[in-house]
């Protein structure tokens, strides 16, 4: 495997035809930052590049799959001033136009066939790539996906203006995201966004990481994988113009909220537990 550096938030390995990426940071939910989002794309690339390899697992650990970006990370980005940027403009287009874009491409153009499984909720940019999923398996039915968009005075990403209308339908996808509200397990099933539930206990998200590769091994026997690569470029091929479209608009329409600051003033008091989002 090529080299690349570690990261103390995410850990990946090989086993078989299955690259397998962990976010190994529960004590913060699983929320990543800029750096970290960029790592994960970087991890896709390894796998997308290796022959070997036909199908790349998200998988987590402890209670959230991943509570979306840091605010600690979004606080650093604002105190990175001084003779950098020339303008706030041009950091927030280094500090977040650059790094969203990148991530939802990768997941976006990925020839593996992209397995998620969903131990617990997942918020924001994490929720929005979970959606860029091609199979999703959830360890219970406390499983969400929340995107707070309206509470932090941002806009649809990750290409959820158009991944979460293909999975949930449009008047769905409206009422959630206009409302703040989660996809919750039921909607998830209803729309068959949701594989298979394995009713295990949120307090045992290794023995449902383990428990799920094994059946993915047992899947896998004797099948042609070349086969699900082919199948994977033809049925990507139905949507991938407007997925790489929606990011590039979804990304150039946030910018002027970044610039406004109002998405630093409402995860600033996420941070400080003075907004919180309704579940
Ligand atoms: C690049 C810009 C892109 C933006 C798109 C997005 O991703 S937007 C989404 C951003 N994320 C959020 O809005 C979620 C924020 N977190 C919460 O609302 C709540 O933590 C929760 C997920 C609803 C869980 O609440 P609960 O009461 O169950 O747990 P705690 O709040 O006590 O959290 C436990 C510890 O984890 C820390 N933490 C949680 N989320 C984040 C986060 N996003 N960033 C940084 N840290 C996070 C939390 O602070 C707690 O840590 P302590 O040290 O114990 O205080």
């Amino acid at each position: 495997m090529p080299e690349i550096r570690q990261n103390e938030k995410i850990s990946h390995r090989i086993e078989g035809p299955f690259f397998i990426i962990q976010l190994i940071n529960p004590d913060n939910l699983n929320a990543l930052e800029g750096e970290d989002y960029i790592y994960l794309g970087e991890l896709l690339e390894l796998a997308d590049k290796n022959p070997d390899v036909y199908f790349t697992i998200l998988q987590s650990s402890g209670r959230f799959f991943s509570s979306g970006a840091d605010f600690k990370g979004i606080a650093k980005a604002q105190e990175d001033n001084g003779a950098k940027y020339a303008s706030e403009t041009s950091k927030w287009l280094s500090n977040f136009v650059a790094r969203n874009v990148y991530v939802t491409d990768v997941f976006i153009k990925h020839s593996k066939v992209l397995v998620c499984c969903l131990n617990g909720p997942a918020i924001g940019l994490s929720a929005a790539l979970v959606a860029l999923c091609d199979i999703v398996y959830s360890m219970n039915d406390k499983v969400y996906l929340l995107y707070p968009f309206a509470n932090l005075g941002l806009v649809t990403e990750g290409g959820t203006a158009i991944s979460l209308p293909l999975k949930f339908g449009a008047n769905t996808t409206y009422e959630r995201l206009m409302f703040n509200k989660p996809f919750n397990y039921d909607i998830m099933t209803k729309s068959a966004f949701i594989s298979k539930n394995f009713n295990m206990p949120s307090s045992n998200t290794e023995a449902f990481n383990a428990e799920l590769l094994k059946e993915l091994k047992g899947k896998v026997e004797g099948l042609y994988l070349p086969s699900c690569l082919g199948m994977k470029k033809l049925l990507k091929s139905n949507h991938i113009g407007s997925f790489n479209e929606i990011n590039s608009m979804e990304v150039n329409e946030s910018l002027k909220y970044w610039v406004d600051g109002e998405p630093l003033r409402r995860f600033s008091q996420l941070g400080s537990k003075q907004r919180k989002h309704r579940l």
